[in-house]
């Protein structure tokens, strides 16, 4: 090794990667997931010295606080989190890798809709399965290293996230792109907890203008300058994707991408529970808000669709009753999307 670091005495060198590595804690080895506590390797961080530098303030600034608003209101924004240098480097090898992105899908089993862009105009590339080649993303592969690193914590206070991690990387390309209302703890994707998203974006993202705010509903409070409103007693809160920003949310929150006029990139990660098998699961909601704190969701891959059966007018009631193998696309009568991304449900597993 000839690089900056290396040349540093060996104890200054130990205490450098002492703040990468994950915060002791003792669910940490209770988490199955070897990522959660990878540290970057010291080749790692001279390939993308900003962000892994900045991984430090990641942690011993910003966790309390982003794991106390996620606490209150299964929702927590931080902005500023890498620096402009950063965030434009993420950007830029966006706009590459994703020049081979395809339109992401929509729908599962005999109904599928494969490319449903008035439901889902987004186009994406997965980054689970990276060789060990990342020549061209290195920025990006340091800040998924960095947000691996969040586990742990969130595991300590409470939310189930020690399974796989899932990473992918999309943009809505504008003209009026969008993501209809929908949860990311899907039928296909039950063991998603947390959901997790850093917006390599310009900084001036005005919503007004360019739309493609991210709109959480049954928020706890709401996160400093958002807007924010009311359909029925659901409260919504709309988060610009400015860049340098980070949300991290409840996946069993319903969200939606409004329409976008300009290229909405972004950068997400979705921490699960691990498996335990069973025909069936509960999905527990880990915050101490919202009206999602117990709901039964059905694995049973032979599970028949109920004949006759109306549709319930909750998601996961309907997948209850239709689930497994033969899920529909489908809109409930509330609007909520109810089994995209089935086709992911293999492809996305670290
Ligand atoms: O990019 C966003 O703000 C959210 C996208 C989303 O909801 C999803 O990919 O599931
Ligand atoms: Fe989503």
């Amino acid at each position: 090794m000839d690089d900056s670091i290396s040349s540093l005495p060996k104890d200054v060198q130990e205490r450098i990667f002492s703040f990468l590595v994950a915060p002791p804690s003792s669910s940490a080895s209770s988490d199955s997931s070897s990522h959660c506590t990878t540290t970057l390797s010291p080749a790692a961080a001279q390939r993308s010295p900003h962000v892994a530098g900045r991984s430090v303030n990641l942690f011993d600034q910003y966790l309390p606080d982003l794991v106390q608003q996620l606490k209150k209101s299964g929702v927590a924004v931080h902005d500023g989190v890498l620096g402009a240098a950063e965030r434009t480097s993420i950007l830029q090898e966006a706009r590459g890798a994703l020049q081979d992105g395809v339109p992401a899908k929509v729908g599962g089993g005999s109904t599928l809709r494969s490319e449903d862009r008035s439901v889902r105009g987004d186009n994406r590339v997965w980054l689970s399965h990276e060789g060990p080649s990342v020549a061209g993303r290195e920025n990006i592969h340091s800040l998924v290293q960095v947000l691996k690193k969040l586990g742990p914590t969130l595991l300590a206070n409470g939310f189930e996230v020690n399974g796989a991690k899932s990473v992918q990387l999309a943009v809505f390309p504008g003209q009026g792109t969008l993501y209809k209302r929908h949860r990311d703890t899907s039928p296909s994707s039950p063991l998603r907890r947390v959901t997790i998203i850093y917006y390599p974006n310009d900084e001036e993202w005005d919503p007004q203008e360019l739309g493609g705010a991210l709109r959480i509903f049954d928020v706890g409070a709401i996160p400093q300058a958002c807007a924010h409103g009311q359909e029925g007693d659901r409260p919504w809160a709309d988060i610009s994707p400015r860049g340098d920003r980070l949300v991290i949310f409840n996946s069993v929150m319903e969200h939606q991408v409004l329409p976008t006029h300009a290229p909405r990139y972004a950068v997400t990660m979705w921490m699960s529970c691990a498996d335990m098998g069973g025909p069936q699961d509960t999905l527990k909601a880990s915050t101490d808000h919202g009206p999602s704190q117990s709901l039964p969701i059905a694995r049973a891959p032979e599970m028949q669709e109920a004949p006759g059966a109306p549709p319930q007018d909750r998601a996961f009631e309907m997948v209850a009753a239709w689930g497994g193998s033969r899920r529909k696309t489908g809109v409930a009568p509330d609007g909520v999307l109810c089994w995209f991304d089935c086709f992911f449900a293999v492809a996305e597993q670290d």
